[in-house]
């Protein structure tokens, strides 16, 4: 069905920000004509082009005589996707799942602004494909499913190269950057170059969910090569064939590519996208007072976790206060389980006010080793400041397990982002019967759907209908009977980075704070209104995540005013974003988003 648009729609123009909420859009500059513009997705409109502008363009029997209106198009495509939904039904998961991608892919690189149409008014449709669960399948056949390339390539090969390479890429502007170097895919480990389906899928996100220009976006992959034998082995990898980069060498690297692009955007944002632990944690301290950049596994992870811990306490019905009495289990001590940890303690430490160490008590860390304790060896930095005093908890000893760990504890949430898919078997989660809350919290966050700590199903079977549920890739509600249904929340950190990345673009701060990503967190925890979460739901429904956006955009960009970051985007500079109250600032954010029409195109030579 034709969606109205929600949204004041018009195309920005290639050479300026502003907008115009008028009926017809705004022009759009192009600088070439005829087959080069059919063969540009940018500005393509298939059979849309109205003839006069075919005239202008030198498009005139270059395309079938009729004009086919924006909305045909958009119901012929999504005629098409039925009849593939239908001709694939009983087929293999996976095959009808990678089928679905490359019909999208196919109008993505042909048309964008029909592509983006259809992903933002079906996004709760689309989002399982264009990200996760089937971009990780996507990612791992990537080498095979290559036809054209999206985004830029910079690999090892190319130090020293860097700064004039960033010129190649053709737009003149770009804004949102989201890079990887494929070293954790998901919980698919290390997928060197193939990893570049991440980027693509996050910036599909940042378009459909936060209004960003596709113009100006851009997927990066750093090659650094792969230690993935498999990959190194297939003949059809189209990555670096070398073992991967490592210390200074690799470091470099990212060194020369950050300072490249700020050299030619300086106010271009840059998300760190899956990227292994040890370098997730290193680059986002080496350049977060430098560049605006932010580690989404790191701190967009933790926001929409923080959000559905607090909403997790007004499930069972207690004041939010009651935040710092919750135990809380995670399972997983990487980049994603130690930025949760860091964000729920200074939360709780915020609002106990008895300082960090007090605030650590009721958390513990279990890693592939079990339960972390100060007895580890090697214990891990990042992680030294959750590990217990062994037998300080019921006689916990270093690395006990899960299961022992469950049982005497007794914790009120178990918080699953280990990568290791049913980590959260049958008698862990039977033993979350035993919690110290009636309605405990199980989180199962690992992607995708495979690397799942446990299945929406099999949770509420064995810890009960009580139960409070999210996970990191989609599962359907699960049918308790008797009309009850056992609600699942995608607790996934998309609910938060497009905002984090739109409210940091709006605002030109130089870079982003915690005080930002706080702001993101808390606004998202206040979106649910108390109906919602009788029910246990803890997110709001994908299908209003460009609402979401909106307010969590707005959120960041006021934090930044209030810590004096905002340097102003475009014609709004710092003085006018300072006066502007709430409801303004929601109302320019909103405003500030880019929504697909097709805007009349102007040749200039
Ligand atoms: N839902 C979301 O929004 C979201 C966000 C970020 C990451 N993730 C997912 O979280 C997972 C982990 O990401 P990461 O960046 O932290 O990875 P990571 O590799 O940095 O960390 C994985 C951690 O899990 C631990 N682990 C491995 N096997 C284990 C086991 N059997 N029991 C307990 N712990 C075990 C490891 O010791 C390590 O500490 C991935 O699957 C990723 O897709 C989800
Ligand atoms: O990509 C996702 O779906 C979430 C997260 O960034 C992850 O790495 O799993
Ligand atoms: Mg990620």
């Amino acid at each position: 069905m034709w969606k109205a648009a929600r949204f004041a729609a018009s195309r920005l123009s290639s050479r300026s920000t502003r907008r115009f909420s008028t009926a017809i859009p705004a022009p759009c500059i192009v600088h070439k004509r005829g087959a080069d513009i059919l063969h540009d997705p940018w500005f393509n409109k298939d059979t849309g082009f109205p003839l006069t502008e075919r005239d202008r363009l030198g498009l005139r029997g270059l395309l079938p005589p009729r004009v086919i209106s924006f909305e045909q198009q958009y119901a012929r495509f999504m005629e098409s996707y039925r009849s593939l939904e239908k001709n694939t039904k009983g087929q293999p998961e996976g095959v009808v799942a990678l089928a679905k991608w490359r019909i999208l892919n196919r109008l993505h690189d042909r048309n964008e602004t029909l592509y983006y149409r259809v992903l933002i008014d079906n996004i709760q449709d689309f989002a399982p494909i264009i990200y996760t669960p089937t971009v990780g399948l996507v990612c791992q056949n990537y080498s095979g499913l290559f036809r054209r390339p999206r985004g830029m390539y910079f690999s090892a090969k190319d130090k020293g190269e860097m700064m004039s390479m960033i010129y190649n890429w053709p737009a003149p502007q770009v804004d949102m950057i989201v890079l990887t170097d494929g070293s954790r895919i998901l919980g698919l480990g290390d997928l060197g170059v193939q990893g570049i389906g991440i980027p693509i899928g996050k910036l599909d996100m940042y378009v459909a969910a936060a209004g960003i220009n596709p113009q100006r976006i851009l997927p990066v992959m750093l090659d650094v090569g792969t230690n993935n034998q498999k990959l190194l082995e297939d003949r059809l990898y189209l990555g670096l064939r070398q073992p991967r980069l490592e210390g200074e060498e690799y470091i470099s690297i990212v060194d020369e590519f950050m300072e490249a692009v700020h050299t030619r955007w300086p106010k271009a944002i840059v998300q760190f996208e899956d990227f292994q632990m040890k370098w997730a944690f290193e680059t986002l301290q080496r350049y977060r007072k430098r560049f605006c950049t932010f580690n989404d596994d790191i701190q967009g992870t933790a926001g929409v976790a923080l959000a559905g811990l607090l909403g997790t306490v007004r499930v069972q019905g207690r004041p939010l206060s009651d935040f710092a009495k919750q135990k809380i289990v995670v399972v997983g001590a990487g980049s994603a389980g130690l930025g949760v940890l860091n964000m729920a303690v200074q939360a709780v430490a915020r609002m106990s006010g008895n300082g960090e160490a007090a605030a650590k008590n009721n958390f513990f860390l279990i890693d592939k080793d079990g339960l972390v304790t100060k007895e580890r060896n090697n214990l891990d930095p990042m992680a030294a400041p959750f590990a217990k005093e062994p037998g300080a908890i019921d006689g916990l000893r270093e690395g006990a397990s899960l299961l022992e760990v469950v049982k005497k504890v007794k914790p009120h949430v178990l918080l699953g982002l280990s990568g290791v898919g049913g980590v959260f078997n049958h008698e862990v989660l039977k033993a979350m019967r035993e919690s110290d809350s009636t309605k405990p919290a199980i989180f199962a966050m690992s992607n995708p759907t495979m690397n799942a700590e446990c299945t929406a199903e099999d949770a509420f079977k064995h810890a009960g209908e009580s139960i409070v549920f999210g996970s990191g890739s989609p599962f359907d509600n699960v049918d308790l009977g008797n009309g009850k249904v056992g609600h699942v929340n995608q607790a996934n950190n998309m609910y938060l980075f497009p905002g984090i990345g739109l409210g940091a673009l709006l605002s030109g701060a130089r870079i982003i704070s915690d005080g930002m990503l706080q702001a993101a967190s808390e606004c998202l925890a206040s979106y649910i209104t108390d109906v919602d979460i009788q029910k246990g739901i803890l997110y709001p429904s994908i299908d209003c995540i460009r609402n979401i956006t909106v307010e969590v955009g707005a959120a960041v960009l006021r934090a930044a005013v209030a810590e004096e970051l905002a340097e102003g985007h475009s014609e709004v500079g710092p003085k006018e974003l300072m006066n502007m109250c709430k409801e303004e600032t929601v109302e320019y954010v909103s405003r500030s988003m880019w929504f697909p029409v097709y805007s009349p195109l102007v040749h200039e030579k």
